[in-house]
């Protein structure tokens, strides 16, 4: 939890800049502030009745399936967005953890989806040429255009914001015994292993590192990326709960 929330008189006069945050708190996180620039999209993310379903293997069938069809096209253009970010990141040892979360994105989770498919008899044609709806159009929009002509923090933060809402709920549904079927109880595992958390804690290190060296605009539209990707999380969400 940002320090900030827990003192609402605080946060009001925090909340404009990330500089004024830093003058109260020297420790204060670029990573936290962008949670907190968020607002209730964060929890509503993270704490949307979908992922509930999920571990609590309340999950009805067809909303699954429309889930990862849609999951599937966005998955494909999260690996173009890393492609972006391997090409922008600075140093070597950034674009080898990106690289190798590209390479786990295209192998173990490729596998998860296809076994995923053929145990919810989805056919291989279905998923293959789905043409993806609305919401995963402006998400993978806002990916590859953040990422592509935007700035690395940009597309950084786009990233930042998917996999730790995907840490968040993964590992509090960890802690409920899995449920029944393989490909609830697999998605919650995937989001909840220590490399997955390892992961999201060093894109909140390289945020942090790339927010810090930012101007106040820079920070601005930074925040604006992350919040825009949570708001667009709940709506991926909701299409697919509500089968709209
Ligand atoms: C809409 C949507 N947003 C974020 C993720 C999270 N995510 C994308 S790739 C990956 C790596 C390991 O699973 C994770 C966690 C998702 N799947 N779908």
């Amino acid at each position: 939890m940002p320090s900030h929330t827990k003192d609402a008189a605080v946060a009001v006069t925090q909340a404009a800049s990330f500089q004024d945050d830093q003058a109260q708190a020297p420790s204060a996180r670029f990573s936290d502030w962008l949670v907190f620039q968020a607002g209730s999209d964060w929890a509503a993310a993270t704490e949307h009745e979908f992922t509930k379903a999920i571990g609590d293997g309340t999950m009805p069938a067809p909303a699954y399936v429309r889930y990862l069809i849609e999951d599937y096209t966005f998955i494909t253009d999260l690996a173009s967005t890393l492609g972006y970010l391997v090409a922008k990141a600075p140093t070597m040892r950034s674009k080898a953890r990106l690289s190798a979360f590209l390479a786990l994105l295209t192998s173990e989770e490729n596998d998860y989806f296809e076994r995923s498919f053929a145990a919810l008899n989805v056919p291989e044609t279905t998923y293959r040429t789905a043409a993806q709806g609305p919401v995963t159009r402006q998400f993978s929009n806002l990916l590859l255009t953040s990422s592509g002509k935007g700035t690395y923090a940009e597309g950084l933060a786009c990233l930042l914001c998917a996999e730790w809402v995907y840490l968040t709920w993964g590992l509090r549904e960890a802690k409920k015994p899995r449920p029944e079927a393989f490909y609830l109880a697999e998605w919650i595992d995937l989001h909840a292993v220590p490399g997955f958390e390892s992961f999201v804690g060093w894109l909140r290190e390289e945020m942090d590192v790339v927010g810090n060296a930012l101007s106040e605009a820079e920070r601005q539209r930074v925040a604006q990326c992350f919040k825009d990707m949570c708001a667009l999380e709940v709506a991926f969400f909701d299409a697919v709960w509500e089968g709209s």
